[in-house]
């Protein structure tokens, strides 16, 4: 069976640009991490029911996957689908940390959706997948366009390519389990500011490695500091050069070039 790459990302800096209802608008600079990356593919199966082979910490309704397969199914109501997921099973061979704000259930997510796409000739094209990851979660859009490096703004469904040659990124993810929702609530409740025009056009266009060595952490991704306050032992964990990725807990840094 062929083999899917799902890869993670880092947020090179996350800025709040302003509210939608219980979501957060944000500017943000995504870009994978080409050498982590979890595998899907399909395998025949008999028993009932839908079926998700792999190291989850949560039930099979809650997987990213499963949502991806019902937003997929309302969208396009297509018999082969359901006849698939009758027949065969999803396998993740999981490597991608959970937790940790690197878009692993949104990437798995996506790459379930390219694959289905692929595999039943349904048609879609990279926009029309989008709108439907949109409906799994914010970052899974990102991942459905599959672009190297992207600015990413509204709430996660406007990606726009960014011209750059990607970094070489090391990761390293403490041991602390960090709710994305409480992060934002923090934020909204004791940290909120929205980003300047000015700023903007900085974030917007500023190549990676160049915010990379003019930022600060705390610049650079507006959820580090409620993150901080609701999770102290990060703390301890942080080092100076290092940057945080989305809501946490990872951090990241350019790797120096070979
Ligand atoms: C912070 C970021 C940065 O890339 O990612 P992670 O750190 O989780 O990887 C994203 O904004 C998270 O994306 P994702 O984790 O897909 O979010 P979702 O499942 O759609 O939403 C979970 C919850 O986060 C909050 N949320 C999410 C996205 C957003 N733009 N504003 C929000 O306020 C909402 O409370 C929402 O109910
Ligand atoms: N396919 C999946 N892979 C990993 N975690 C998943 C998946 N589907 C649902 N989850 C649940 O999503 C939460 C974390 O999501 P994840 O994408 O790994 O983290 P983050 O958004 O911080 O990068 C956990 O509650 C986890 O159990």
């Amino acid at each position: 069976m062929k083999h899917y790459k799902a890869p993670a990302k880092v947020n090179i800096f996350l800025k709040i640009t302003g509210r939608r209802g219980e979501y957060h608008e944000i500017l943000s600079r995504f870009m994978v991490v080409e050498q982590l990356h979890d595998l899907l593919y399909f395998f025949p199966k008999e028993e009932e029911g839908f079926v998700i082979d792999g190291d989850f910490a949560c039930t099979t309704e809650q997987n990213t996957i499963y949502k991806a397969y019902r937003a997929l199914l309302e969208a396009t109501g297509s018999t082969e689908l359901e006849r698939l997921m009758q027949t065969h099973g999803i396998a993740v061979n999981k490597h991608i940390p959970a937790f940790a704000g690197l878009g692993g259930g949104s990437s798995d997510a996506a790459t379930y959706l390219k694959m289905c796409n692929e595999v039943l000739h349904l048609g879609l094209d990279v926009g029309e997948l989008a709108a439907i990851g949109a409906k799994v979660g914010a970052d899974v859009p990102f991942f459905v366009y599959g672009y190297p490096s992207a600015n990413v703004s509204g709430i996660g469904e406007i990606v726009e390519p960014f011209d750059e040659v990607p970094l070489q990124l090391e990761t390293r993810t403490p041991p602390i389990e960090i709710s994305t929702p409480a992060v934002y609530r923090r934020f909204r409740e004791s940290f909120y500011k929205e980003l300047s025009a000015e700023a903007h056009d900085y974030y917007a266009q500023t190549d990676s490695k160049t915010l990379l060595s003019e930022l600060s952490a705390d610049d650079a991704n507006d959820l580090f500091e409620p993150a901080l306050s609701l999770y102290p032992e990060l703390k301890e964990h942080f080092r100076h050069g290092w940057f945080f990725s989305g809501s946490g807990s990872s951090f990241f840094r350019p790797l120096p070039p070979a």
